[in-house]
């Protein structure tokens, strides 16, 4: 049985699936007057040359914890950013680009609900993971022609287990 590591959400771990989306420790300029920081630029939105950013809501549902995983999926044309709406924790499972993907490439992490996440173009990983039933997640992702959603099965020998208790 595989027992994924939950790791701690930061800008540098999750660097080779995306970007993090934090205010915490990122650079800011004033705007408004003074009034306000901006945080620019956090993450880029890429959807290809036929596609369009769309921004819609997610009210997700809580899996069985702990959770067994059986399946990953990636989005090959366009990116994907889940920004927490409510504040609540949430996990996150990724693993690199790839056509090969195996479960030793896999990486979970804890967003402590400040955080949001964006996916680059083909990254592997699991459908939102809520940790709060329901909770909400501002989403930016593609609209467009071609098929932007692959599936990925692990065979039923393995046994892969997201435990947050652990
Ligand atoms: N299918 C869909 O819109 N959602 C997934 O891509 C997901 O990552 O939750
Ligand atoms: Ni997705």
């Amino acid at each position: 049985m595989l027992k994924l590591k939950i790791e701690t959400l930061s800008k540098e771990a999750f660097a080779p699936f995306g970007d993090l989306i934090a205010s915490e420790g990122h650079d800011f300029f004033m705007i408004n007057n003074g009034s306000t920081r901006r945080y620019h630029r956090l993450a880029e939105v890429e959807t290809g040359t036929e596609g369009t950013p769309i921004i819609s809501i997610f009210r997700a549902q809580t899996l069985p914890m702990p959770l067994r995983v059986r399946m990953m999926e990636r989005h090959p044309l366009g990116s994907q950013a889940f920004i927490p709406m409510r504040g609540n924790p949430f996990l996150i499972l990724v693993a690199p680009p790839g056509d090969d993907l195996t479960s030793s490439q896999l990486r979970a992490f804890y967003s402590d609900g400040s955080q949001g996440v964006n996916y680059r173009p083909g990254v592997w990983h699991h459908p939102i993971l809520a940790l709060t039933d329901p909770d909400e997640f501002l989403v930016v992702d593609r609209a467009g022609p071609g098929n932007n959603c692959d599936e990925f099965f692990f065979a039923d020998s393995e046994e892969i287990v997201l435990d947050p208790e652990h």
